[in-house]
């Protein structure tokens, strides 16, 4: 007999063919609106596996699921599975991680660019019609190339970020990471520093970290303090990684040149944020690793960690805290 498994949001039918192969299955195919939490917990309960993006995976989520063998989030940041309670239920957490490195490096050097030659600021001015009220120096902004980035977290991402900054913009990288990476250090001239040292010397910080307690509000007041007044900032992480309150005012008092943000605190954005008033900010919606040939990669490879878990073997990519 085929394993059941549940996925709560749509996917793309080659998935779902893969999926029907295998298992029998149900989706909650509304793509604008979130299956409630009760639903899920009931359709938890008589499920093998399950494809649960975006979902806090948690005791209260757990309890009664007595058949469940496995979660995948598709997503590399696990930060919503309590891992704690999936070992305690016996529930393998499983994620995307490398299908979607290069994707993600290419939006956060997106974000690199725009910070610094202020591209998304330029661009309102342009579309609201005000290009030459004011003299051309009025726009510039700071060169990319030849000047320095700092990535906080020189992870599979990071890295990607290094190679792009290294060679196709001539950069001098620094990191901050908790392990050295003496690859890293060798492919890329990276040098690593303590956080304060990085702050200080980088023109550019990107953080591509993890959330976890050690990084909440890894950037907070102090930390904007310590960069230069030329500098940029780009959160490729997660939102709780700044604090978002000391961002918007360093933005305000331009203690920091700008900042390219694409991920928040609460996700989306609410209407009235005062990020959405500031001039000196890019703002992107949590879409690092979507792209249309991405999206496809990393729904498949979800699906292929749940049908292994479904099946009683270990998936492939079971989250670090549960190997
Ligand atoms: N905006 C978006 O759409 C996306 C955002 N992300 C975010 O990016 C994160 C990173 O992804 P990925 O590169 O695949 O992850 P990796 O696990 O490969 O890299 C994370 C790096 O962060 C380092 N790190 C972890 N904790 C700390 C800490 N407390 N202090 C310093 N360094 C730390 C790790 O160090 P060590 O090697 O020593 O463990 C590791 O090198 C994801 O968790 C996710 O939150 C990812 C994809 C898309
Ligand atoms: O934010 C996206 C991820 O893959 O993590």
């Amino acid at each position: 007999m085929k394993p059941y498994v549940y996925i709560a949001h749509p996917i793309p039918s080659k998935v779902e063919a893969y999926i029907a192969e295998h298992c029998e299955y149900k989706i909650w195919n509304e793509a604008n609106e979130k299956i409630p939490k009760g639903q899920l917990k009931e359709e938890l309960k008589s499920a093998d596996g399950a494809i649960l993006t975006g979902y806090d995976v948690d005791e209260a989520l757990l309890a009664d699921t007595e058949k469940l063998k496995v979660v995948s989030t598709v997503s590399v940041g696990y930060n919503r599975y309590d891992t704690a309670a999936l070992k305690k239920h016996n529930v393998y957490g499983t994620h995307t991680p490398h299908v979607l490195d290069e994707t993600v490096a290419d939006l956060i050097f997106g974000l690199v660019l725009s910070g610094g030659r202020r591209i998304a600021e330029l661009h309102e001015y342009v579309k609201g019609g005000h290009w030459g009220e004011e003299p051309d120096s009025a726009f510039y902004g700071y060169d990319i190339h030849q000047r320095t980035l700092g990535i906080i977290g020189m992870g599979r991402i990071g890295e990607k970020i290094a190679k792009r900054a290294r060679f196709g913009f001539d950069m001098a990288i620094r990191y901050y990471n908790r392990s050295r990476k003496p690859e890293m250090e060798e492919k890329y001239d990276a040098v690593r520093l303590e956080l304060d040292e990085l702050l200080k010397q980088a023109d550019f910080v990107v953080l591509i970290v993890p959330l976890t307690d050690d990084t909440y509000q890894l950037i907070g007041q102090r930390e904007l303090e310590l960069m230069k007044s030329s500098a940029v900032l780009i959160n490729g992480a997660r939102g709780p990684v700044v604090d978002e309150d000391a961002v918007v005012q360093a933005l305000k008092n331009e203690t920091i040149f700008s900042a390219a943000l694409d991920v928040f605190e609460k996700e989306p954005l609410p209407s009235d944020h005062p990020l959405l008033s500031l001039r000196n900010v890019t703002l992107t919606p949590h879409i690092g690793s979507a792209t249309r040939n991405t999206d496809e990669s990393m729904m498949m490879r979800a699906a292929e960690n749940m049908v292994q878990g479904a099946y009683g073997k270990t998936p492939k990519d079971v989250v670090k805290e549960l190997r």
